[in-house]
This record gives structure tokens, sequence and C-alpha cells, in this order.
């Protein structure tokens, strides 16, 4: 199955975290399969907090991205839409909330979860947390607010 950032439209695509079209970015990909997302992400050597663990601006990244994409994918699913149609949903990030529950060594894959908690109108409150080595290291919820008409309008028309 696609990743929901491979849905998104050209102009909403440049996002550090997860745009597609950002090649300086992380370009997150989440996976939707009906219950979660997921995404897989392996920090680079540079990603460094002390040697040997993840920076942890990384891993909020990581938890803010992941939220907004499992925001719109469970958003689309919800509706009973397919991904990418317009009129699109896009997620912005309202709130982000980060615990990090241990270090978490810089080599591995990491696996961040993504669960809606609470999804109605137009907010999506998803839980995430990121998996290494069959661990949880960091632990984060996101309060996603679909992005206003006006502001998704103005994106579309400029590029
Ligand atoms: C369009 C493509 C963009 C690509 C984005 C890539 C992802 C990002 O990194 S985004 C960057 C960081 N985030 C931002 O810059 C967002 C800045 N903030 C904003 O633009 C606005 O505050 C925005 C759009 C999030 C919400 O504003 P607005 O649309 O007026 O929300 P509003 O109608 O008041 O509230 C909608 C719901 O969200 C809730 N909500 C809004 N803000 C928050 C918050 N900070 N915490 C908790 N809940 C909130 C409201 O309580 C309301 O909930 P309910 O429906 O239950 O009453």
């Amino acid at each position: 199955m696609n990743a929901i950032q491979d849905t998104y439209p050209d102009e909403l695509s440049h996002c550090y975290g997860c745009g597609r079209l950002n090649p300086d970015g992380l370009q997150i990909k989440s996976v939707w399969n009906g219950n979660e997302a997921i995404a897989r992400f392996t920090p680079r050597p540079y990603h460094t907090a002390v040697p040997g663990y993840v920076y942890g601006g990384l891993l909020a990244s990581l938890i803010d991205c992941h939220g907004t994409g499992t925001a719109a994918a469970a958003a689309y699913a919800a509706a009973g839409r397919e991904p990418g149609t317009a009129p699109y949903l896009r997620f912005l990030t309202a709130s982000l909330r980060v615990n990090f529950l241990k270090p978490t060594p810089l080599g591995p894959e990491l696996i961040i979860h993504g669960r809606v908690k609470e999804l109605a109108g137009r907010k999506v409150v998803v839980e995430a947390w990121i998996e290494v080595d069959g661990e949880t290291t960091v632990q984060g919820e996101v309060v996603a607010v679909q992005a206003p008409d006006h502001m998704l309008a103005n994106l579309l028309r400029r590029d």
C-alpha cells in the first residue's frame, strides 16, 4: 500500500519532515493498515545527540509528521474515501507532546507507530510511539487539525 504522503498533492509535499518533494527533508512515509499507521526510519550518523544515541529533536519530528500522516490516512478511511482525493484532507500539527522514555540507540531502524485516539470534526488526536529493537523509547501525542479551507486554497493556488 502507498504511503499517505505519496498521495499528497505536489503543492502540499514540501514539508521538511514528510514532503516527498523536499530533497533535504526526512521524507517520512506512513503506511496505514486499517488499524494503525507505521513508518520506518533509519537515522543517519549525524542525527546524534551523544555518541550512540539519536537526537531528540529528530525523534520529535518523526512523531510530529507521522502523527499528521496518521490523521490524514484515518480521516480518509473514516470518510470511506480514496487517500489523496480532493477535497484534500491535509492536517497541521496544533499540539505535539513527546516523552523520551529512554535513550534511543543510533544505528538500528526505528519503527514509528500511530493510532487514532479521537477523531471528530476537523480534529484528530493521534497517539504515537517509537520502537527500536522491540523496545519503546519514545511516546507522544499529536493533536492534528485539518488545514482550514482558506489556507488550502491559498497553497493550491500558489504553486
Ligand atoms: C496545508 C499543508 C500543511 C503542511 C503541514 C506540515 C505539518 C506541519 O509541520 S505543520 C507546522 C506546525 N503547525 C502549525 O504551524 C500550525 C499553526 N496553527 C494553526 O494554523 C491553527 O492554530 C490551526 C489550523 C492548527 C487550528 O486553527 P483553527 O483551524 O482555527 O482551529 P479551530 O477551529 O479553533 O479548532 C479546531 C479544533 O482543534 C482544536 N485545537 C486547535 N488548536 C489546538 C491545540 N493547540 N491543542 C489542542 N486542540 C486544538 C480546537 O479545540 C477544535 O476542537 P473541537 O472541534 O473539538 O472544538
